[in-house]
């Protein structure tokens, strides 16, 4: 396994060992390449503890692998109090915000999320930054209902500060991505200034009508779990206080 892959399995491992608890029964799963491994770690707490509890996806890529790991599929409209969700980020800034949606799902994510008692992210190191946009260079994801597409990207260009935004095309498919809920997705990259407090900015382009939601989660998480190339994990947790636990913590 590459050092990425293994920081990404090292985060989620040690983010199920200290949150996932045999009391929890409703779970969120999360999108991306890191959440095959939270889904793992948890199948490997065993037959007896996983029989009473159900799995709720934030989209096709986690309900395919709650299903393949022979986990209790459900959905948030049947359960809308969430134990915890344990999901992936494109970055991480130093309070805790986040971007999601490079996987344009972060509609889902953002209600499991807020229906979820407990939010945990998971992420490689290279997801741990000061500001958001350091590493993420493609935008911040805002998920758009078609027919609006073109005003909101209009008001992000000539209103919202953002002149490169673009609407995120498909690969091997002619035209736009379609979100698992029907939508387009816009990226728009800000400056600095806007990331400084993007709580801010979230807001702004919410409230434009046409779009859905805006892949910035800001305040929502309780840790952020970071695996690291020599093997360490750090956790920072929402007071501001950051941890490094030892690779020897962190064994399968
Ligand atoms: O829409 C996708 C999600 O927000 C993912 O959680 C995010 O893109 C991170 O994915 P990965 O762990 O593959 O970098």
């Amino acid at each position: 396994m590459d050092l990425i892959e293994e920081s990404k399995r090292l985060a989620a491992y040690t983010a199920v060992d200290q949150h996932v608890k045999p009391e929890h029964k409703i779970i969120g799963v999360g999108s991306g390449s890191t959440v095959p491994y939270v889904v793992d770690r948890i199948f490997q707490q065993g037959k007896e503890v996983n029989k009473g509890r159900v799995f709720i996806p934030t989209g096709f890529q986690s309900r395919q692998l709650i299903v393949s790991a022979g986990l209790s599929l459900g959905d948030v409209d049947e359960y809308p109090a969430i134990d915890i969700t344990i999901d992936g980020a494109d970055e991480v800034d130093h309070q805790l915000n986040c971007v999601k949606g490079g996987g344009a799902c972060h509609l889902r994510e953002k209600v499991l999320a807020e229906a979820a008692h407990t939010f945990v992210l998971v992420a490689d190191y290279r997801k741990n930054v000061q500001y958001l946009g350091t590493n993420f260079l493609s935008g911040v994801p805002i998920e758009v209902v078609p027919f609006a597409y073109a005003k909101v990207l209009n008001n992000l260009h000539h209103s919202l500060g953002s002149p490169k935004a673009t609407l995120r095309m498909a690969v091997k498919k002619a035209g736009p991505v379609v979100t698992d809920n029907g939508n387009f997705v816009i990226d728009a990259p800000f400056e600095r200034e806007h990331m400084i407090d993007p709580q801010i900015i979230m807001s702004k382009i919410k409230m434009l009508t046409g779009v859905v939601e805006v892949g910035l989660f800001c305040g929502m998480a309780k840790a952020a779990y970071f695996g690291n190339e020599d093997g360490t994990v750090t956790i920072r947790w929402d007071d501001g206080r950051i941890e490094q636990v030892a690779a020897t913590q962190n064994e399968a």
